[in-house]
């Protein structure tokens, strides 16, 4: 079922001349976890202010639980929205106890603000922190104390504003996964924003990715990485190899060798064949079809990144395992198991 609907959304800002948000229309189902991604600028907050009510589209509409939040000059303020923020920073009033921060909006809205105030910080696992003020918690822990404030009021929608950015690589794994746990619990729909890729990917059920206002594809984390609409989307996952080669009836040729496939039929002139470094297998026997000059080789402890290069100088990266040592110059010989052919 569609909690939220985004509808040919537009936003530009006063005194700019780019649209901040551009076209944008998706839908989101209930309990559905969606990560919005994009570099710098790319309107991702853009668009969870407009959806919480703090910015007004110039065009489209947004529906949220059957209602019409937005559209054209009519708005439902962001207080009567039934929207839940959690912000970068938290947020939290320095001053009031846990159960108070949490029972703060609850207040004229439910009838035993109390009881509901202690079963979500319970349910976040702060069960034992009524009274502990927020300076006397880790990072991961205020954070949770933000989500329960969220949910608490049982919202339409909770909004996270980049909520693994402040804690540390060790931690975040972990919060990472709390949080998605927390969220999966109590069955709330999710929108996330963040830059991070691996956070995405490993917390989201859809990812909708922008670029310059524009939402360039909206999917799971598994079809965004393996089957990118464009280049952007395909890279900002991580960097892909782009190698051409020529089409011949069993497969394709390039400067690395011939890979067998029988998608060349379908082809008659220069492809472009895009995979990532772990698509490609380096094997031990020089029996196969594809081969390439080590030029470098950088270990990362779980694997290493060989770079390697045809004879007309053309580099890729391949993923290798992290024990085998390899010479320099040495010939590295490799398959492709997986690539996308594109047109050029
Ligand atoms: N209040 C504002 N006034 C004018 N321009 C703005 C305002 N807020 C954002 N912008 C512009 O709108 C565009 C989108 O910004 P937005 O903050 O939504 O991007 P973002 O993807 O969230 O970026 P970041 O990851 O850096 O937070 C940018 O070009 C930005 O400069």
């Amino acid at each position: 079922m569609t909690i939220l609907e985004l509808h040919r959304v537009h936003k530009k800002y006063l005194q700019t001349d780019q649209f901040a948000v551009n076209d944008v229309s998706f839908q989101v189902d209930k309990g559905e976890i969606l990560s919005l991604v994009g570099e710098s600028g790319s309107g991702k907050t853009t668009l969870l202010r407009l959806i919480a009510g703090l910015e007004h589209p110039d065009s489209g509409y947004i529906s949220l639980a059957g209602q019409k939040i937005v559209e054209g000059k009519k708005s439902v303020p962001a207080n009567k929205r039934n929207v839940g923020m959690v912000f970068q920073d938290y947020a939290l009033f320095p001053h009031l106890t846990l159960l108070d921060n949490v029972k703060f909006g609850l207040k004229g809205k439910v009838s035993d603000p109390d009881k509901l105030a202690k079963d979500t910080l319970s349910l976040v696992g702060l069960s034992e922190n009524f009274s502990k003020y927020p300076h006397q918690l880790s990072g991961g822990q205020q954070q949770r104390v933000a989500l329960a404030r969220a949910i608490a009021p049982s919202p339409s929608i909770l909004l996270m504003d980049e909520p693994f950015s402040n804690l540390d690589t060790i931690l975040k794994d972990q919060v990472r996964e709390e949080i998605r746990q927390i969220i999966k619990n109590t069955g709330v729909t999710a929108i996330f924003v963040t830059h991070d890729t691996r956070d995405a990917l490993s917390t989201s059920d859809r990812i909708a990715i922008l670029h310059k206002g524009y939402l360039q594809q909206i999917d799971t984390p598994r079809n965004l990485y393996e089957f990118p609409v464009n280049g952007y989307v395909a890279n900002f996952f991580g960097r892909r190899n782009e190698l051409l080669a020529t089409p011949t009836k069993e497969g394709f040729y390039s400067g690395f060798g011939f890979i067998p496939d029988e998608r060349s039929r379908l082809f008659y002139s220069q492809v472009r064949l895009c995979f990532r470094p772990e698509n490609v297998r380096v094997e031990k026997t020089d029996q196969q079809s594809m081969c390439g000059k080590l030029l470098k080789s950088t270990y990362f402890g779980d694997h290493q990144l060989l770079k390697i290069q045809d004879e007309e100088g053309k580099t890729i990266k391949v993923r290798a395992n992290a024990h085998t040592i390899f010479e320099r110059d040495a010939l590295i010989f490799f398959t492709v198991k997986q690539f996308q052919v594109e047109e050029i």
